[in-house]
């Protein structure tokens, strides 16, 4: 698939492009063909209409009786040849060798970019009708999208039976289609689905009054006709058990008493659950309290590290505890560029690891591309695998190689730990070099909307800097998983976020890395 990254959607471009110039030699061809056709046809129309006036007369005229001849002989065989299909032909078969041999989307890209959105929607609380306008976040990115595309985009939707974002799209499409002059889709079209959806959604009598306004349009929908039956059962039935409630002989529970007990008060931050401050922090609506916050420096570190004497790392503080660092300008552009370079061709769906089996999987919280450079590839790498331990004062001799991850448009990576558990079935052991004691993870570019990496338990949220690294350990001197560095990388909203990390491993920093017999950190 193409969606993951927007590495690989540029392609995509280049394939439009071929089609569009394609299109065009055939419309041009075909035009040309048709003012053949209609000076024919003027020439025709005007000597015939001349001799159906007096046939006789025409017809004594020897040249009048030649161009009768002419015509039915010659001109129409011209005709006939300039009718052969084989233009229309060389099209088809042009198109089908550009989809074997150019890069195109599938279904599953359709459909991952349709789902995609609607993540971003959910996430940064987007409203919809903004979005068709291609306004996001009150900036305007794109043009507007049809009624006809805001039904396909409920269309998908529907078809994942995600019925909530079917209603909102197709309620779009229904508003779009009544300003629209050219008229991109049927009221019909969008009725049908609209009315079902609405129907799962729990409102029967919308639904009813839908399917009544489509069955106007199209008196016999076979379809319409059979959901109208079955919505007006669910009314007299639902009438039904009010009306005993309202006897007092049934026990059921108001829908409006169900939600009081159900719906938990949440006052204080602390108490919501992880999901919500996840996307709360992706939106920059939380911050980190105040007193936390102004105990954190920047500094340039030096240590007795001869390289650092030189030229010391601008560092950044983003938390005291668990430590995580950020040093700013630590990759130039010329490494970012050779670093994308490599990778881009062998980016490959990102996978995660089943906590079960060990098994290596695609998940649908886990959204982008992959690739891993190994040092001896380029100088540039070894420099920045070098780099990440004067930065670290750890050794790389066990670390895993450099992974490089492009993001497409709505590409993330849900609330996760980089350490393995205790009890799961890890990938690293038979890597030899224990867990991943610490992760450094290199922003490659800045991404205008959305895309920070986030740290719920914390409220941290980090915003892509391109050439800035952040660095965390993910165990206590202990060995033990530090929990508080469950992160998340949010939905990209708009850009291309690029990042690599290299993961560091316990082996190798036994003296770098003092160990501990506590939890404590420091
Ligand atoms: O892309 C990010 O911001 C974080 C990525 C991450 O957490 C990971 O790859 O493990
Ligand atoms: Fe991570």
């Amino acid at each position: 698939e193409v969606y993951t990254a927007l590495a690989d959607m540029e392609g995509l471009l280049e394939t439009e492009g071929v089609l569009i110039q394609s299109l065009s030699t055939f419309i041009n061809a075909q035009e040309d063909m048709l003012n053949q056709l209609k000076r024919y046809h003027a020439d025709f129309s005007r000597e015939h209409a001349k001799a159906s006036q007096d046939a006789q007369t025409y017809l004594s005229n020897p040249i009048n009786a030649y161009t009768l001849v002419k015509h039915l002989t010659t001109d129409w065989k011209d005709i006939e040849n300039l009718l052969d299909d084989n233009k229309m032909k060389e099209f088809q078969n042009n198109v089908s060798f550009y989809h074997s041999s150019l890069k195109f989307p599938t279904d599953e890209d359709l459909n991952g970019a349709a789902v995609a959105l609607m993540r971003l929607q959910d996430t940064y609380k987007l409203d919809t009708s903004a979005v068709a306008k291609g306004l996001i976040n009150g900036v305007q990115y794109s043009t507007a999208l049809t009624a006809g595309d805001c039904f396909e985009l409920g269309r998908q939707s529907y078809n994942n039976k995600d019925f909530y974002h079917t209603v909102q799209w197709m309620t779009e499409a229904l508003q779009r289609y009544n300003e629209e002059t050219n008229k991109t889709i049927t009221k019909a079209d969008i009725l049908e689905y609209l009315a079902f959806s609405t129907y799962m959604e729990g409102n029967v009598h919308s639904a009813l009054e839908m399917t009544n306004e489509l069955l106007t349009l199209v008196p016999n929908h076979n379809r319409a006709m059979g959901n109208k039956v079955y919505y007006l059962q669910d009314i007299a039935q639902k009438d039904l058990v009010k009306k005993r409630g309202e006897d007092g002989s049934a026990d059921a529970v108001s829908l409006s008493q169900q939600l009081v007990v159900t719906e938990k008060k949440v006052g204080d931050i602390d108490e919501l659950p992880e999901r919500e401050l996840y996307e709360r922090l992706c939106r920059g609506e939380v911050k980190m309290s105040l007193a936390k916050e102004s105990k954190l420096k920047c500094r340039y570190l030096h240590n007795e590290n001869p390289f650092l004497f030189l030229a010391p790392f601008k560092v950044e503080e983003a938390s005291l505890s668990p430590k995580i660092l950020l040093f700013h300008n630590v990759l130039s552009d010329a490494e970012i560029e050779t670093i994308k370079h490599l990778a881009q061709p062998r980016l490959k769906r990102a996978t995660v690891q089943n906590y079960k089996t060990g098994e290596l999987e695609v998940a649908s919280y886990r959204i982008s591309k992959s690739a891993w450079l190994r040092e001896e590839e380029h100088p540039h790498i070894a420099t920045v695998v070098k780099r990440v331990e004067d930065m670290t004062g750890l050794t790389c001799e066990t670390a895993e190689e450099l992974q490089v991850v492009n993001y497409g448009i709505g590409g993330h990576y849900e609330p996760h730990f980089d350490f393995a558990r205790r009890g799961e079935t890890n990938a690293f052991k038979s890597l030899g070099t224990g867990n991943r004691i610490a992760t450094t993870l290199f922003y490659m570019s800045d991404v205008p909307q959305g895309g920070a990496t986030v740290f719920p338990h914390l409220r941290v949220a980090l915003y892509p800097q391109k050439g800035t690294a952040a660095f965390w350990h993910n165990l206590y001197r202990n060995g033990e998983g530090d929990y508080r560095t469950r992160h998340a990388a949010c939905p990209v909203l708009t850009g291309s976020k690029w990042v690599s990390n290299k993961w560091l491993h316990e082996r190798g920093q036994e003296l770098l890395r003092k160990c501990g017999l506590t939890v404590n950190e420091d």
